[in-house]
């Protein structure tokens, strides 16, 4: 950038923020709801709302409140939700096998809101957590996750999600391989329109504990995910990694968590230029909440600003659980 301004008094920053009309010429983003994703819990049951207790505010939803929920999202605007099951203890196994059954609860629950003809993009995510005995995203043999074995595995689970009627896989995993594994047979099995958000730029963060919660796999979880997700230090290894997952046939890339990675989604979305979005994690989703709650800050303003500040960064869109609340504000 060069610097063109003329020294004070010529140049008065506050004489285009003086009053509303002029500020809103001069703003250089914006946020709407076209720019959110919602994710969603979805358990067993019907007619149940589980509250989740480290996200206040958010309910795990059997299949048929989440079709309604899906229903009010579309109403809304919002252009997608992503799905995300609780799995029950007793479906968890050492292989996982529930992650690829036709009609287990992700896959029941996509197809309900096909069947009900929403129009809204469903996204889901392509990990063995849920359904893995030991909590990790990949199938582990001797104390190691296996990572060819595992993108065997998640190749199988994105198709039968393809099949149930799914927009966007999500494969948030960390395994190497697994997004030209998916989309060679995606394309194989004439699924040539589905799309790929890769969590390319997933760190190894303290920041999902809320969400570990929410889907029933803190409990099972031995050990942490520094042997497949990113170094919180490292910048350069994440740049890499969407560089290879663009290279391999992702549509759209993802910066996990958000707010304390801005940086990583400035980086990405000048570099490539690709459809850059952010996950606003369950743990900065409950950090607001809970100041929130306390009366410490603004809850409603927090939350649009941390929004606002993705589009800033470069972003596209942002996976937020403040999704409806916040497109219901900005619809006023
Ligand atoms: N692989 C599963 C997955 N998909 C999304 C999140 C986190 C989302 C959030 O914290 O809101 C996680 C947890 C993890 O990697 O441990």
């Amino acid at each position: 950038m060069t610097v063109n301004q003329a020294p004070f008094p010529l140049t008065r920053f506050r004489r285009t923020r003086a009053a509303a009309p002029i500020r809103n010429l001069v703003r250089e983003s914006s946020l709407s709801v076209h720019d959110l994703i919602w994710p969603v819990f979805v358990c067993a049951g019907s007619n149940e709302r589980q509250a989740v207790a480290s996200m206040p505010g958010v309910e795990r939803l059997s299949v048929d409140l989440l079709v309604e929920a899906a229903r009010e999202a579309a109403s809304l605007g919002i252009p997608a939700i992503c799905i995300f099951p609780y799995t029950d203890p007793s479906l968890k196994t050492e292989l996982c096998e529930e992650a690829w059954n036709p009609d287990n609860l992700s896959n029941r629950a996509i197809r309900a809101i096909r069947e009900a003809g929403i129009e809204i993009a469903i996204m889901t995510d392509i990990a063995l957590d849920p359904y893995n005995a030991n909590g990790h995203d990949g199938i582990v043999r001797d104390g190691v996750i296996v990572n060819d074995e595992t993108v065997e595995a998640l190749v199988k689970m994105g198709l039968a999600q393809a099949e149930a009627g799914a927009d966007i896989l999500g494969p948030s995993d960390m395994m190497d391989g697994r997004i030209g594994a998916i989309r060679a047979a995606l394309e194989a099995e004439n699924h040539t329109n589905v799309t790929i958000m890769s969590y390319a730029a997933k760190f190894a963060s303290a920041f999902y504990g809320p969400f570990r919660d929410a889907v029933g796999a803190s409990g099972a979880l031995k050990g942490d995910k520094k042997t497949y997700q990113i170094d919180p230090l490292n910048a350069r290894e994440a740049l890499r990694c969407v560089e290879r997952d663009l290279r391999e046939g992702a549509d759209m890339v993802m910066v996990k968590p958000g707010l304390p990675y801005l940086d990583m989604c400035r980086q990405v979305k000048d570099r490539f230029g690709a459809p850059t979005y952010a996950y606003q994690v369950s743990g900065e989703y409950a950090m607001i909440q809970a100041a929130a709650q306390n009366g410490w800050i603004d809850g409603e303003k927090v939350m649009l600003e941390s929004l606002m500040a993705f589009r800033r960064a470069g972003c596209d869109g942002v996976l937020t659980y403040f999704a409806p609340r916040v497109a219901k504000i900005l619809n006023q």
